[in-house]
């Protein structure tokens, strides 16, 4: 079994959000074994660099030196290069041991404040980016290295192709972060051939991007050592990038980081939350016959949202496709769990979660007079909203029906229940909806009440 192996060489961020402390996260995010080199250390936050000291430039060598010898490098990338005699030094020991080299032309942080000395400019043009097989400027960066001002797509394109042409990497990609539109589009040209390509994305309104940069061109590499061909490289690194940004941390007073990690903990709640519900519907199924009696006519179904900062929309929510129907008498899951295959109960868990983040699975069943008495002889939390109070501007917006209800019931407990439910309008059928942390919690909680009913039918 091969390891990929990807080597950082750049700046530390005390702030954690830019700089190798990205690139480890994003290295890792992607399965590929991360090492350090590192230029500078720089006592930096969300708002500014306060202060910088440069790494010794045969230092910087011997730590690329030292990782390549043992451990190996199937790709590298470069970040905040401050100086010239560390460019020097980065180049002899990229030159030495032939790996591929993604560079990431930092010049300045996200608050403004300049990361190269502005002498250490030409050795950046000279000696780093010819070595490069893939170089990843933004718009402001590509002004300087291109000699124009990069405002628009068409300024990137002549961009791509100067930067190309003049300094010789194999592969530039001129960023559209900084420009303008709805959407993000990064324009990729190829030098060896003269083609061009454009790697699109829904623009993310949000000002945490520190970090972007940095997390991008570590996707590059970490691609690059996975054995991929650069263009999967990079599209897999825009993947990632747009995950980061969307899924980016409100931490500090300036630009928060954006959250590679994002792309992992997405994979690990999801598998997480299909298996819980798989727990949850074994329970339903050794139970068939007790819960089959109260499947409403509309039916059930059973919901559980990923960890409410992940939690956006329906489609965050596990539910069953075709829904838990009555068969035979019996309740039975038509499918298995689904994320985006629910808009009532997920509704009902989306909303609950707003006030308790903790709340992040419910399932409805039919109304039954039984059902709450039994829940309150067993001192479960129980309210209930009234349909036909709902008013008409509610009514007349698409699904805002059951979040007013849900806001309801919350509010008239000062908390979210156990168990919502109302009695139904005109065309609406009464329901139940139990709420738990977990869908193991939700049907615990129903089958407790079922059995109590149960218990008190016997008697
Ligand atoms: C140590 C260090 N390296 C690089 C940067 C640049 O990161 P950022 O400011 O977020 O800009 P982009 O990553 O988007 O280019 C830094 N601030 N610190
Ligand atoms: C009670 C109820 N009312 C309309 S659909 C439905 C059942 C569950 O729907 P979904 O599968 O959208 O959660």
């Amino acid at each position: 079994m091969r390891i990929p192996r990807a080597l950082t060489i750049a700046g530390l961020d005390s702030g954690g959000g830019a700089g190798i402390t990205a690139d480890l996260k994003t290295f890792h995010a992607l399965g590929v074994y991360g090492m350090v080199a590192l230029t500078a250390v720089t006592a930096q936050n969300t708002l500014g660099v306060r202060a910088v000291q440069e790494i010794d430039p045969s230092i910087v060598e011997t730590q690329i030196n030292a990782v390549a010898e043992d451990i190996g490098v199937d790709a590298a990338k470069t970040g905040m290069l401050s100086s010239s005699p560390i460019m020097e030094a980065v180049a002899r020991a990229v030159k030495r041991w032939g790996f591929p080299l993604v560079v990431d032309p930092v010049m300045y942080a996200k608050s403004g404040d300049p990361l190269i000395r502005p002498e250490a400019m030409e050795t950046l043009k000279r000696v780093i980016i010819p070595i490069a097989k893939v170089v990843t400027p933004n718009a402001p960066e590509a002004s300087h290295l291109a000699g124009f001002r990069v405002e628009t797509l068409d300024d990137a394109r002549r961009a791509a192709k100067v930067i190309a042409e003049e300094l010789h990497p194999e592969i530039v990609i001129v960023k559209g972060g900084h420009l303008t539109g709805n959407e993000s589009i990064d324009i990729v040209y190829f030098r060896d051939t003269g083609e061009y390509r454009e790697l699109r994305a829904p623009r993310i309104d949000t000002k945490n991007t520190h970090g972007t940069g940095c997390s991008f061109s570590a996707a590059i590499a970490a691609g690059l050592a996975r054995g991929l061909s650069p263009w999967d490289a990079i599209k897999l690194a825009k993947e990632l990038i747009t995950t980061a940004i969307k899924y980016s941390l409100p931490l500090g007073h300036g630009h928060g980081p954006v959250n590679p990690m994002a792309w992992l903990e997405l994979r690990a709640y999801r598998a997480d939350v299909i298996d819980e519900m798989n727990k949850a519907l074994s329970m339903i199924e050794e139970n068939a016959d007790l819960i089959g009696k109260y499947i409403p006519e509309v039916q059930s179904n059973l919901g559980y949202a990923l960890p409410a900062f992940y939690a956006r929309d329906l489609n965050d929510v596990a539910a069953i496709p075709g829904r838990i129907v009555r068969y035979m008498g019996k309740a039975k899951p038509s499918g298995p769990p689904t994320f985006g295959v629910s808009s009532h109960v997920a509704s009902y868990i989306l909303t609950a979660m707003k006030y308790d983040s903790e709340v992040r699975s419910a399932m409805n069943i039919k109304y039954d007079d039984r059902i709450i008495e039994a829940a309150k002889e067993l001192g479960y939390v129980i309210s209930s909203y009234d349909r036909r109070q709902e008013p008409p501007e509610v009514k007349a917006r698409e699904g805002a029906s059951i979040p007013w209800g849900t806001e309801q019931a919350i509010k008239s407990v000062g908390r979210v229940p156990d168990i919502i439910y109302h009695l139904g309008d005109w065309g609406k059928e009464p329901e139940i909806v139990v709420l738990g942390k977990s869908p193991v919690e939700v049907v615990s909680k129903l089958l407790a009440v079922l059995r109590r009913i149960d218990e008190k039918s016997r008697f």
